[in-house]
């Protein structure tokens, strides 16, 4: 434990190797590291009233400090409701809310004798049914996180799941199976207190979601599963010490942030993840600080996450590739691939993890990263100016749906009976069935392009499956980067990059039939229309945009359905 974070190995052709030791160059004559520490905005953006925003989103630089002091907050409660005998906590959060909790619960598993824990992080009521199936309301925690307080799929978890364990306990036991984390002053704190929640957790202000995991946000629900919470935070504490150095060959995020801003400006602007199965989901919340952070002005960084390692000839010349490698596993499968790309001149940085507790270095290396990118991009790595239209256009739908009790019905182009009911949703391209419309469609993507599934669906094994294969066939014939989301989910990650990035985008929309719906108490409409206005709503976004989209409806069975989408490409 006492060794200090180490900066990663890059294997490049030369040509690259010398834009990237330009970029460390001019990190080291800006004094970036310096500035940064100092929380200097003007490294980002000129505008006083942008560098005041900026400065107030920084927090997250020494918040390992602030939460060794906040530790006992957080095991009173552990201790107190294991006493109390709960079995399963439930986060109900969106985005940067809900991501590092699901990838510690998804990396370490539970402690023995500690709390299960459920991410709640969309509204599709089948996900909702399904999570209230595997638990026992008498027992369990909800979490309402959002830093904002007032997040509509966080809110509308709270209302549905104080209903249930207020019909459960009764409404005067119902706050103890609440707690709630958030910014001091929020209607989420307020709504605390009012309810008497067992605890709210009051946030440092000056985080953003993407950068909270080792605040509150990350922690509470950490402790939860049995994390020794202080292990984490010394691995925190390695990269911020690190951070301190002015070299990028000493500094592990400086470092990396030069190779990525660096790589950006050589239009190689996809950065792709390798990463060994124990740490397979990292990519989940390093794919929103990437999107998110970056994916504005015209301009961004793609991450690509769950992609399948293929052989060089798949990839184009727009990528970088981030192998985080787990010693100790079997990775004889990925470093082979991991070297057929090096030797096929692909730029990849290595990482060696040689202890799981290390992901508390890694979330604060590649924040400090992604925002060092952001100096290269001339960008403001700390808003997220795109995140809102979305957001917009669903609330005018849910206005409209309050007003006509329905939904707009957009017409689709193209209807498919056989062997699956199929309708696509876009412009009339000439293409007059589903193979004749989808091939014409896709004869618009480019090299440098990407393309995004995003699956307004319950996200089970057999429809993970499918959008995988689909994905795999889509790089391996198009050869360009794909990614895949689910709905509401992605707006609040890649959906920012989707419409204030490059457009670039090549945008697949997959809606499929709702079993079981659940109302929403205390509102007209339920889950299944509050999904529904977000994914017409993000259309609306992305056609206001220009961006090159379609929606596939598919009825009955999804998975079948998207194999038949498969076939038809
Ligand atoms: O934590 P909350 O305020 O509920 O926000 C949750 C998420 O919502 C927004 O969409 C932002 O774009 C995300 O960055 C944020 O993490």
């Amino acid at each position: 434990m006492s060794t200090a974070l180490q900066v990663g190995q890059f294997q490049a052709p030369a040509d690259l190797q010398r834009s990237v030791a330009e970029g460390w160059r001019v990190l080291d004559e800006q004094q970036v590291a310096a500035r940064i520490s100092q929380i200097d905005a003007s490294l980002w953006k000129s505008d006083p009233a942008i560098q005041e925003k900026i400065r107030n989103r920084l927090g997250w630089l020494t918040v390992v400090n602030t939460m060794r002091e906040k530790y006992d907050e957080i095991a009173t409660l552990v201790d107190a409701v294991r006493k109390d005998g709960y079995k399963s906590a439930i986060l109900l959060g969106m985005g940067g809310s809900s991501l590092c909790p699901e990838v510690l619960r998804t990396t370490f598993g539970v402690v023995p004798g500690y709390l299960e824990l459920y991410v709640l992080d969309t509204t599709d009521p089948d996900t909702v049914h399904t999570v209230e199936q595997k638990i026992d309301l008498r027992t369990s925690l909800f979490i309402v996180a959002s830093k904002s307080g007032g997040t509509i799929e966080t809110m509308s978890h709270y209302k549905y799941f104080f209903d249930r364990v207020s019909k459960e306990v009764g409404a005067d036991e119902a706050g103890k199976h609440f707690i709630a984390i958030t910014d001091p002053g929020t209607s989420l704190e307020t709504l605390g207190r009012e309810q008497n929640f067992r605890h709210v957790f009051l946030n440092p202000p000056d985080i953003g979601g993407r950068y909270s995991a080792l605040s509150f946000f990350g922690l509470v629900p950490g402790a939860l599963i049995g994390l020794n919470i202080p292990r984490l935070l010394e691995w925190g504490e390695k990269a911020m010490n690190a951070s301190q150095k002015s070299s990028a060959q000493e500094n592990p995020g400086l470092w990396l942030g030069g190779i990525m801003g660096a790589l950006y400006k050589q239009q190689r602007d996809k950065v792709t993840f390798i990463i060994s199965p124990e740490l397979r989901s990292f990519g989940y919340w390093v794919e929103q600080l990437i999107a998110e952070s970056t994916g504005k002005e015209g301009r961004g960084l793609l991450p690509v996450e769950g992609e399948q390692l293929g052989t060089p000839d798949v990839y184009g010349n727009d990528r970088i590739f981030a192998y985080l490698r787990v010693d100790g596993g079997d990775n004889s499968e990925l470093d082979k691939g991991v070297q057929a790309l090096v030797d096929a001149g692909q730029p990849v940085v290595r990482f060696e993890i040689g202890d799981l507790y290390q992901i508390g270095a890694e979330f604060f290396r590649w924040e400090y990263a992604t925002v060092v990118s952001g100096f290269f991009l001339d960008i403001n790595p700390l808003d997220e100016p795109n995140v809102q239209e979305s957001k917009d256009n669903t609330k005018r739908i849910l206005t409209q749906y309050q007003q006509e009790h329905r939904l707009p019905e957009p017409t689709p182009v193209v209807v498919t009976n056989e062997p699956a009911k199929i309708e696509i949703v876009g412009k009339e391209n000439g293409g007059k069935d589903l193979a004749g419309y989808l091939h014409n469609f896709l004869a618009q993507v480019r090299p440098g392009d990407y393309i995004a599934i995003m699956a307004y669906v319950e996200r089970t094994e057999s429809t993970e499956a499918a959008l995988q294969a689909l994905r795999t066939h889509l790089r391996d014939t198009y050869k360009v980067a794909t990614t895949v989301g689910y709905g509401p989910r992605f707006l609040h990650s890649t959906g920012q990059l989707h419409k204030g990035g490059a457009n670039n985008g090549v945008f697949i929309q997959i809606t499929g039939d709702v079993h079981q719906d659940a109302s929403i108490p205390g509102e007209i409409y339920s889950f299944a229309v509050l999904k529904e206005s977000q994914a017409l709503g993000d259309l609306y976004s992305l056609d206001n945009h220009e961006r090159r989209n379609i929606r596939i409806h598919v009825s009955g069975d999804l998975a079948k359905g998207l194999q038949v989408v498969d076939q038809a490409i």
